[in-house]
């Protein structure tokens, strides 16, 4: 009785901590429009379900949010709350002071360690000055060549659909992201595209699939749960696995740098060759987690625009018809792969693409926490609490784009409209000091290999885009499907 009794004081003691501890949090959601939400549930019932029923459920929450005509609003994922906000300067407010991304990243903490996508802010602060100047122009358009290559590679593959049936474009052109960052972070040569099931290839797929499983399955969350499942040892093998191969290119770089005092004497550098000259005192592991982050960020984000790209010009032939003629005032008839001048010189594929990313924003949430007490527009959040930036459903908001926000104009991002925008209205690369890393390398990567694509085939889409799914990243239910002839 008497321990029945202790118990029970315990858990009364626990809680009643627990709530003072979270004070400033419950006083903050009382000065937040109850919206959508169930008693204790919160708005967890609207996060139940697979990858494309939460996406709808995600839209149909923030249209409620929208119309209840407050510029923040609050969301209760179980004991989590978050603040969500789709006004342009509330969100420059937390992308710019709020740099320690939420604790729902934690899934990829196994395998990124604390690689700059997941690193916690007092590591990434260090690594992002160690790592921005390798990511600067002068050595990523070193890497112009190797985006040209495997462009032309692709293309060659891409012959053995030419006149046939539908097809998903994505396999064909994730194969050549891989061997593009493979070759760029760490020198290696994967030939991926023309052996796409490697052991490695893999791994990292099951990997991928895994973690994306967690973010959404709340069964799945907790590691007390998780470590029970089968998907637990998976996981860990195939982590070794991947681990194991960073590790060995790694240790192999480390060897050429002791003895050599540098990577190369000359010729283009990989940036694992050149994080090594910059900071020759990260361990090995910590050069593992870069690269390994660089490797994953920088694949599956690219891949799937170009992919995106390709739909939305195989359904508008007008305006492939006008990249076509870009390409081919470019070009004339060579068919050399593009150069930093020809690149230069794509602004309408350019603006195609800013428009592509606007519609399927490939990255479509951002979750940060906030650290300390940060002024939004209608209220105080305090340091400790979830923010949940949507660049997906803020890049469709009639408010922002205007009534015709669903349809696709690439003139949009003409440069004189694109100055009068809030430089949050478009944010597909997040914004502020914890931003995409990689977006000139992206951009430049994607601009050479739709132009490779394109000027070599024209593309027919007939499939509508309409029905999507978040796994980590913004996919299409029925696949990138395509038909090409050639030019
Ligand atoms: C179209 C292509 C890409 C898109 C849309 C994209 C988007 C993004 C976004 C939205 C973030 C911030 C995510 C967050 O805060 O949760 C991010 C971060 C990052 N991206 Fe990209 N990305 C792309 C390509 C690349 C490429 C090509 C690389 C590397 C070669 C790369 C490397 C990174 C890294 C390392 C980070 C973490 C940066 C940090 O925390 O300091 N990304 N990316």
């Amino acid at each position: 009785m008497f321990i029945v009794f202790l118990i029970i004081l315990t858990v009364i003691a626990y809680y009643i901590n627990f709530r003072r501890i979270r004070k400033p949090l419950y006083e903050l959601s009382g000065k937040l429009p109850d919206i959508g939400s169930f008693p204790i549930l919160g708005h967890t019932h609207w996060f139940i379900g697979g990858p494309e029923k939460l996406l709808t459920n995600i839209k149909q929450l923030v249209k409620l949010l929208e119309e209840s005509q407050s510029a923040v609003n609050k969301v209760w994922i179980g004991p989590s709350l978050y603040v969500v906000t789709l006004n342009p300067a509330d969100v420059q407010k937390i992308l710019e002071s709020s740099l320690q991304k939420d604790s729902s990243y934690k899934f990829l903490q196994n395998w990124l360690g604390n690689g700059l996508f997941v690193a916690p802010v007092n590591i990434w602060k260090m690594h992002r000055r160690i790592l921005l100047p390798i990511f600067h122009n002068r050595f990523i358009e070193d890497y112009i060549e190797v985006f040209g290559t495997q462009g032309s590679i692709l293309v060659d593959r891409l012959e053995e659909r030419v006149g046939k049936s539908e097809f998903d474009a994505y396999t064909y052109i994730t194969s050549c992201m891989l061997d593009i960052v493979f070759e760029t972070a760490m020198g290696e040569k994967m030939d991926v595209q023309h052996n796409p099931d490697t052991p490695y290839v893999r791994a990292r797929n099951t990997v991928m699939s895994i973690i994306g499983m967690r973010f959404f399955k709340a069964w799945m969350q907790p590691d007390a749960l998780f470590n029970l499942t089968s998907y637990s040892k998976l996981q860990k093998e195939t982590i070794e696995l991947t681990h194991k191969f960073t590790d060995e290119v790694v240790k192999r770089k480390r060897m050429e740098f002791d003895k050599y005092g540098e990577s190369k004497t000359n010729g283009r550098k990989d940036l694992l060759e050149l994080l090594l000259e910059k900071n020759p005192n990260f361990t090995d592991e910590q050069l593992r987690e870069h690269i390994d982050s660089i490797t994953i960020a920088g694949n599956d984000t690219t891949a799937l625009v170009i992919s995106y790209t390709l739909l939305m010009l195989g359904s508008h032939q007008d305006h492939q018809e006008k990249v076509y003629q870009e390409s081919k005032d470019i070009f004339g008839d060579s068919k050399r792969i593009p150069t930093k001048d020809d690149i230069n010189k794509m602004d309408y594929l350019e603006r195609v693409i800013k428009e592509t990313m606007r519609l399927y924003t490939v990255v479509p949430i951002i979750a940060r926490e906030t650290q300390e007490e940060v002024k939004l527009s209608s209220c105080t959040i305090p340091a400790g609490v979830g923010c949940a930036v949507l660049p997906f459903v803020m890049h469709r908001s009639e408010k922002l784009w205007g009534p015709d926000a669903d349809s696709f104009n690439p003139d949009r991002f003409l440069p004189e409209i694109s100055a009068k925008r809030h430089p949050c209205a478009y944010i597909p690369f997040s914004f502020g000091a914890r931003n995409c890393i990689g977006r000139h390398f992206g951009m430049l990567a994607m601009k050479s290999i739709l132009a490779n694509i394109l000027r070599t085939y024209k593309v027919t889409s007939k499939t509508s885009c309409d029905r999507l799914k978040i796994e980590i990243l913004l996919i299409p239910v029925s696949g990138h499907l395509l038909t090409i002839e050639k030019r």
